[in-house]
């Protein structure tokens, strides 16, 4: 089945679920622009239409039942009036943010709109040319791809990342292979990361940056290269995370999910007023 024709079996298989014309018509183009820059062949992203529609039914069917009851902890992010040019380009104009103990915050907009840039600016990897970034507590990065190292092996990874966070080498690795584990992973013993699948990179940077469990995670688009299954799991992830009280900022492509966020930094409408 080509991509068109999957994305046009989505649309029924939405419709179907009774899915709304406004949001069938966002998840679409969403899914499409994700293909087109994974390019990865649909049914591998995402399972079958009527697999992926069902998914996608489930996760819109109302605001996250457990939200009035959770509690929610000290700000443990704070960005304030962050702007961010390239050459004489305004990427980031004035953007605020503040995410507290568990809070999941979704980051969204077009291809360009900043979105990267933000999280770099937050993980302290990009200097705003003004504002400011207070991150209160420890701080895990994950980048939209890169973070891993060529040659080492997942578990010597676990233990680099893990010592510094405080973790002995044992203790780096049993958590590493739990959190993989989640993901419905067995990191190999003997496999460098060169070797490893995209998909499987993207497993191994999600795990470094839970590793120590950080008081703010901060995740861009980390479920690229991702199949359904582990796209769910994922997901599953980030609300447990969210009620151990870790603070989320997640860049995101997909909006199947933002009405289960706490809030949505969109930063397509603030370079538009740029
Ligand atoms: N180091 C850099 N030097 C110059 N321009 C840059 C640099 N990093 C990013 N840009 C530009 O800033 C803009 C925002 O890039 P960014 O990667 O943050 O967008 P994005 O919203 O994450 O995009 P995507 O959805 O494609 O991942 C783009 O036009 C990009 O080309």
């Amino acid at each position: 089945m080509t991509d068109d024709a999957w994305l046009a079996a989505l649309t029924g298989e939405l419709r179907r679920h009774q899915v709304g014309p406004d949001l069938t018509a966002h998840v679409v183009a969403e899914t499409a622009a994700h293909l087109r820059d994974s390019g990865e062949p649909a049914v591998r992203a995402f399972g079958t239409p009527r697999e992926y529609a069902a998914a996608v039914a489930d996760s819109v069917g109302g605001p996250d039942p457990s939200r009035a009851a959770r509690p929610v902890g000290p700000v443990r992010l704070e960005v304030r009036g962050v702007t961010k040019r390239y050459r004489r380009r305004p990427v980031l104009t004035g953007v605020d943010l503040t995410v507290r103990a568990g809070q999941v915050a979704a980051v969204v907009g077009a291809n360009g709109a900043g979105k990267s840039t933000f999280l770099r600016v937050c993980a302290g990897l990009t200097r705003p040319d003004r504002g400011t970034v207070r991150v209160y507590g420890r701080l895990g990065y994950c980048p939209q791809d890169g973070g891993t190292s060529e040659f080492l092996f997942p578990d010597e990874h676990f233990a680099l990342v893990g010592a510094g966070r405080g973790l002995s080498r044992p203790d780096a690795r049993r958590e590493g292979r739990a959190y993989a584990a989640a993901l419905d992973w067995t990191p190999p013993r003997s496999t460098q990361a060169r070797h490893l699948s995209g998909g499987t990179r993207q497993k191994l940077n999600l795990v470094l940056a839970r590793l120590g469990a950080p008081d703010v995670l901060l995740l861009d688009e980390p479920y690229q290269g991702f199949d359904r299954g582990t796209y769910l799991d994922f997901w599953h992830e980030v609300w447990r995370w969210r009620d151990a009280g870790t603070a989320i900022v997640v860049v995101t492509h997909l909006l199947n999910q933002l009405d289960r966020v706490d809030q949505v930094l969109d930063l397509t409408r603030a370079e538009a007023a740029a």
